[in-house]
């Protein structure tokens, strides 16, 4: 499979005005996003409570491409289908949030959707190595995970480099996903990405949403 040309952009709606979601999910949409992402959070396994199911199928309905669904949770195990019937394309789970990690994969792919491995910061990039023959997705945590608007931890562009060479040796297929404190500043720091996603860079800022996005992948695009 060939790497995402140009590069893909997915906005988290953790960022957007939830008073105008279905909007503003309809104007990254037309603004050029090829992804929605949606942080699950369950004040567990990261220190914050952000959005489940409902808010999934919610945004289902108005979404015409597909869903990136990040779960920070402690068991996913337990919901996967329930995300996966809400309408996740992609559904990522983190590494240290099951002992079952290998069957919470083929249980995603069962489901009908493509399974991704969230990685924390600190969690060895070894982790993978089994997984990755069987992932769609790995997403690579640039931040701490739980809350947007974060600093890019700077160590990433290294992990991400080796990352990289896990992936190609493994499995070519899968793709690279970079997540927290994505800017037009930093996005240059992350070459080799096939997705980025932005929450704060995306809704936040003065511009419009189209323009931020047309922003990140322009910069990003100057990473060769
Ligand atoms: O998963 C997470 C945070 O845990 C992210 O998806 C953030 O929501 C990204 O937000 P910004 O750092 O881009 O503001
Ligand atoms: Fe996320």
């Amino acid at each position: 499979m060939s790497r995402p040309t140009p590069v893909w952009i997915a906005p988290s709606v953790l960022a957007a005005d939830f008073t105008r979601l279905g909007e503003q999910v309809r104007e990254a949409q037309e603004g050029g996003a090829d992804l929605i992402h949606v942080d699950v959070m369950d004040g567990r396994f990261v220190p914050n409570i952000s959005m489940g199911i409902v808010v999934v199928e919610a945004i289902r309905r108005v979404a015409q491409i597909p869903l990136d669904v990040h779960l920070m949770i402690v068991e996913p195990e337990k919901y996967l289908a329930d995300f996966v019937q809400a309408g996740a394309t992609y559904l990522t789970f983190h590494a240290e949030a099951t002992p079952h990690a290998h069957r919470a994969v083929q249980r995603i792919r069962e489901l009908g959707a493509k399974p991704g491995l969230a990685l924390n910061p600190a969690t060895p990039l070894s982790f993978l190595e089994t997984l990755l023959p069987d992932l769609d997705l790995a997403l690579l945590m640039t931040v701490n995970p739980g809350f947007g608007g974060q600093k890019f931890i700077p160590g990433s562009t290294q992990r991400l480099r080796e990352l990289r060479a896990l992936r190609d040796r493994l499995n070519p297929a899968c793709l690279i996903e970079v997540d927290g404190g994505i800017t037009p500043q930093t996005v240059t720091q992350v070459s080799g990405a096939d997705i980025l996603v932005a929450g704060s860079s995306v809704f936040n800022l003065h511009s419009s949403i189209q323009e931020n996005i047309k922003t990140l992948r322009e910069n990003y695009a100057l990473t060769g």
